[in-house]
């Protein structure tokens, strides 16, 4: 029940056209209700060979509600089917908008495919509910009372047995399909959902599948998956199908009780006998108000677990919550970045990811973190990145605390360049514009110079209107490294945070890779995790972490004479490189 008034909740703006749309819709119907009334009339009393005199009032009955039910018909779906667009529109646009800050914190219990159906296929199947549940049974009711009253104007029996069939079609067979569709509904709803999410695992990972030739197992997973849905999709057409016969009954039935008290009415005089037949047209016509209402009912359960899939993820509160009234940062000419006691642990976990962090960056200023696997790098780029509340300590940005400002401002300080940065299935222009949407084509050409690609960008057909492929399959690693520090530059952001981004990469392409992003922000305070040792000692400061400690801190020759941690694993190190060629020796 909340789960529906929260729907309607989304009509507020829309009620005057779902108001129009309902009337529009009881018209139609009493339109039709009108034209076979009238068709009725005029064959039945032509049959009697009046003369065409008589028969006037009913030519242009018939002429007038053929005419008047196509022009409504027309409107009503008109009004019916742009508020339902509006209204999907606005939906996907509030489902973004909650999706947005809950990424990627709150979203990563959740398969890809499965955020993907919600946003998609669960909005799509509400549209049922906006065009079927709300308006059709309003018009039904007004066509009953309507109908009920003007075939009690020639016997109140017979007003009150087309009132019932009604009644029963509309509410008791609505009802039947209800409980039919909860039993399936909902599951139907889920089924699809895992199947979909199942889907899109697959086609991501195809490259892998084949190449270890798991594709048959993969075809009996999906079919499984398939026959679960489509054994769901079978009880329910069996359902809608049982329930259409009932209706097609009802109907039957209830124009039998109408003739059943007619005909005395005929034998006693009390109706002439050629509306026998208006009142036989009348009633089945008036059916057509109440025909599409199961139908609805039974789809009533599936979109209600739609909006229960859509609910669960809007009502998530975000990792994150800005400030009400954020602060701004004072405009300084060094920016420059404190980090204190910073400690943070990751929801259901025990063990702090990070413990007492401490350091500082500015303009110019080079730190590498380094440390094991699990150390609690990334998780410091996450935080700087305010993906993460943190739980006690402090990071300021020019002087103001992340708890003051704004996390799109926050993150305008800083240009990533990860180990697997993201490249949209779009041209080359369009990833870059992501940091920089209004970019000049000049600007975008320097980046891609300066990050070295001018060669690469060259040898493509299109220039900047090339198409990277899905995922950018038509770059190597390399070059789709260096578009990613393409994109950090035309951020102009004054932080660089570099999450290992040559992991992949052979030796060689590693060090000039390095070299070239060391080069091109010179000017950048830069924070750079990384597993391998290398050009240390361009670094001012770097940071040991062990368990989300920094266990020793200081420049590359202080940390090798303290014979430390990192001493173990620079030798370490040296001793991998030696035994794969000395020649890669730094
Ligand atoms: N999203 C998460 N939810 C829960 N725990 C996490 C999450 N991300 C990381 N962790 C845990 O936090 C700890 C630190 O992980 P983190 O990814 O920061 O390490 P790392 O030093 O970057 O490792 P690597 O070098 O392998 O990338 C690990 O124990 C990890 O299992």
């Amino acid at each position: 029940m909340r789960a529906i008034l929260r729907l309607l909740g989304f009509l507020k703006p829309f009620w005057g056209w779902v108001t129009l749309s309902v009337l529009l819709n009881a018209a139609t119907v009493f339109a039709g209700v009108g034209l076979l009334g009238t068709s009725a009339d005029l064959i039945a009393r032509a049959a009697l060979q009046p003369g065409i005199a008589p028969l006037q009032v009913s030519i242009v009955g018939v002429r007038f509600f053929g005419i008047s039910r196509a022009v409504l018909r027309y409107l009503e779906r008109l009004v019916s089917h742009s508020v339902n667009f509006r209204l999907l529109a606005q939906l996907r646009v509030w489902f973004y908008r909650r999706l947005e800050p809950l990424v990627p914190a709150r979203l990563q219990d959740y398969r890809s495919g499965d955020v993907l159906q919600r946003a998609i296929g669960d909005i799509e199947t509400l549209e049922n509910f906006y065009v079927r549940v709300i308006a059709p049974p309003l018009s039904a009711i007004l066509v009953t009372v309507g109908m009920g009253w003007f075939v009690g104007l020639v016997d109140w029996r017979l007003g009150m047995v087309l009132a019932g069939g009604l009644l029963t079609g509309g509410g008791g067979l609505s009802l039947l399909a209800y409980w039919i569709g909860q039993k399936w509904g909902g599951v139907y709803v889920q089924q699809r959902a895992l199947l979909n999410a199942e889907m899109v695992g697959i086609i991501q990972g195809l490259a892998d599948i084949v190449a270890y030739s798991q594709e048959g197992r993969i075809k009996g997973d999906v079919e499984f998956s398939l026959t679960a849905v489509s054994r769901i999709q079978r009880h329910m057409v069996l359902g809608s199908g049982l329930v259409n016969g009932l209706m097609t009954f009802l109907s039957n039935f209830t124009l039998v009780l109408v003739l059943w008290l007619a005909i005395p009415l005929v034998n006693a005089g009390a109706l002439e006998g050629y509306r026998l037949a208006v009142l036989a047209v009348l009633t089945l016509a008036s059916f057509e108000a109440v025909n599409s209402l199961p139908q609805a009912a039974q789809l009533l359960s599936g979109n209600l677990e739609s909006a229960k899939r859509l609910f669960e993820i809007s009502d998530q509160s975000p990792a994150v919550n800005d400030p009400i009234d954020p602060q701004g940062t004072p405009a300084v000419e060094y920016p420059r970045l404190e980090v204190n006691k910073l400690t943070f642990t990751y929801p259901e976990l025990t063990l702090p990811a990070l413990r007492g962090i401490d350091f500082w960056l500015s303009p110019g200023r080079k730190i590498a973190v380094v440390g094991e696997s699990g150390a609690g790098k990334s998780t410091l780029i996450q935080l700087l990145l305010r993906f993460w509340d943190y739980d006690e300590g402090e990071i300021r940005l020019n002087g103001v605390g992340y708890q003051h400002l704004d996390s799109t401002h926050i993150r305008g300080y800083f240009g990533v360049v990860s180990a697997t940065p993201y490249l949209f299935s779009a041209t080359v222009r369009q990833n870059l514009l992501i940091a920089r949407p209004d970019a000049s084509d000049e600007a975008l050409y320097h980046a891609i110079q300066t990050a070295g690609l001018t060669e690469w960008l060259k040898a493509l057909p299109d220039g900047l209107e090339s198409w990277v492929g899905e995922h950018g399959q038509f770059l190597s690693g390399g070059e789709r490294q260096r578009l990613a520090v393409a994109r950090a530059l035309l951020s102009q952001a004054p932080f660089i945070l570099l999450d290992e981004p040559t992991a992949g990469l052979d030796s060689l392409n590693e060090i000039q890779l390095i070299r070239t992003i060391f080069d091109l922000f010179r000017e950048q305070g830069v924070l750079w995790i990384t597993h391998r040792l290398i050009e240390m000692d361009q670094m001012d400061e770097i940071l040991v972490l062990q368990n989300g400690q920094i266990v020793e801190r200081g420049n590359h020759h202080r940390l090798l004479a303290a014979g430390g941690v990192y001493s173990g694993l620079w030798q370490a190190q040296q001793r991998v490189l030696w035994n794969s060629g000395p020649q890669l020796l730094i």
